[in-house]
C-alpha cells in the first residue's frame, strides 16, 4: 500500500533532515523506505530522517529505551542509510524547532522542553543561538582505536567518546591535513567497534583558548550518513577529546567549527556527575509532499 507523507525539510550547521509527523506510531518505514527517502539523487534528499512520535504510543521497548514518559515527543532518529542511532545532537535541535513551529509543543524562553531519544530523555532550552541541548553524562568509552582515513599519510591513535552514541576522535597536524582527508570513504578503525562510530577528525586552532573559550575545528564521518557538513554529537566529542588531551587547565567551553557553520559545547557539574551540553541553530527550510509505493 502507498504511504503519503508530508514532510518538513530541516537543517542544523547544514546537517540536513527529513521530518515527518505521525503522532500515534502508525507509520513505522522500513530502512529501505528511510535511505528511499534520504537519497539525495532519487529522493527528497538527508543526512537523517526524524519522525515525531507521542512517547505513549511507542512500541514497548522503544518506550523503555526512553527512560521515562516525561517527555511528550519522541525524536524517532535514522541515519540516510535507515539505521537507527541513539542520539542526534543537530537533530534534536532541529525537532525542538519543528514541534514548536508546527504548533506541538511550546517554549518559552528559559522554559526546559524534555524529548525522548532512544539514548534517554534529553532537556533543551532556547538560547541566542537558537537551542541548547543537555546531552547528559558522557564517558570515556571505546578505547584508543587506531585511526586511517584516505589521503592521510599515517594511522593515529583514536580516542573512544559516547556521548549517548558512539564517537572516535582524532587529532590532526595541520590544515593541509584537515583538507586532505578523503571521507568519502569509511575510515578505517582498529580494533573496529562493535556498533560502529562517528568519527572525528579535529584541529586544535591557534590559539586553542582565548578568553576562556578552546577554539577547534573538524571534520566527520558520521556512522550510517558518511561525511556531514556537521555533526553536534561529533562536535561535543571532539570538544571533550580536546579538553582531555590539553590536560589540567583546559576550559569547559568550547567554540566547535564545522564545515556548516559554528557550534558550542559547554561542560558543567551536576549532582549525578559532568554533564555536556550542545548549542546551535535549528532552521527549517521547506516543507513537501511524497509518496512511498
Ligand atoms: N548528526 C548527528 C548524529 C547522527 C547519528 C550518528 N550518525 C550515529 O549513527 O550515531 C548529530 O548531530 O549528533
Amino acid at each position: 500500500m502507498a504511504i503519503d507523507l508530508h514532510f518538513t525539510k530541516g537543517h542544523g550547521t547544514g546537517n540536513d533532515f527529513v521530518l515527518f509527523t505521525d503522532p500515534e506510531g502508525q507509520t513505522n518505514l522500513t530502512a529501505s523506505q528511510i535511505a528511499a527517502i534520504c537519497d539525495r539523487h532519487f529522493g527528497v534528499g538527508a543526512d537523517g530522517l526524524i519522525r515525531a512520535v507521542r512517547s505513549s504510543h511507542l512500541p514497548e521497548g522503544a518506550a523503555a529505551l526512553a527512560e521515562d514518559d516525561s517527555a511528550e515527543w519522541f525524536m524517532d532518529y535514522h541515519n540516510s542509510d535507515g539505521t537507527p542511532s541513539e542520539m542526534c545532537g543537530n537533530g534534536i535541535r532541529v525537532y525542538a524547532r519543528y514541534l514548536i513551529d508546527n504548533g506541538l509543543a511550546e517554549l518559552a524562553d528559559g522554559d526546559t522542553m524534555a524529548i525522548g531519544t532512544r539514548g534517554g530523555v534529553r532537556d533543551l532550552q532556547r538560547n541566542l543561538t537558537g537551542f541548547q541541548v543537555d546531552l547528559g553524562r558522557w564517558a570515556l568509552d571505546g578505547g584508543e582505536p587506531l585511526v586511517r582515513a584516505k589521503n592521510l599519510p599515517v594511522a593515529r591513535p583514536g580516542l573512544g567518546i559516547n556521548v549517548g552514541n558512539p564517537h572516535v576522535v582524532v587529532a590532526l597536524a595541520d590544515e593541509d591535513e584537515l583538507r586532505a582527508a578523503d571521507l568519502s570513504f569509511i575510515p578505517h578503525l582498529e580494533p573496529e567497534p562493535v556498533d560502529g562510530a562517528n568519527v572525528e577528525f579535529v584541529l586544535p586552532l591557534e590559539p586553542l583558548v582565548k578568553d576562556g573559550v578552546g577554539h577547534i575545528r573538524m571534520r566527520v564521518h558520521e556512522r550510517g550518513s558518511g561525511e556531514t557538513l556537521s555533526c553536534g554529537t561529533g562536535a561535543v566529542a571532539a570538544a571533550l577529546a580536546t579538553r582531555h588531551w590539553a590536560g589540567r587547565g583546559a576550559p569547559n567551553q568550547w567554540r566547535v567549527e564545522v564545515p556548516g557553520g559554528t557550534l558550542g559545547v559547554r561542560m558543567f557539574a551536576t549532582e549525578d556527575g559532568e554533564h555536556v551540553s550542545l548549542s546551535g541553530p535549528a532552521e527549517l527550510v521547506f516543507e513537501g509532499e511524497l509518496t512511498l509505493d
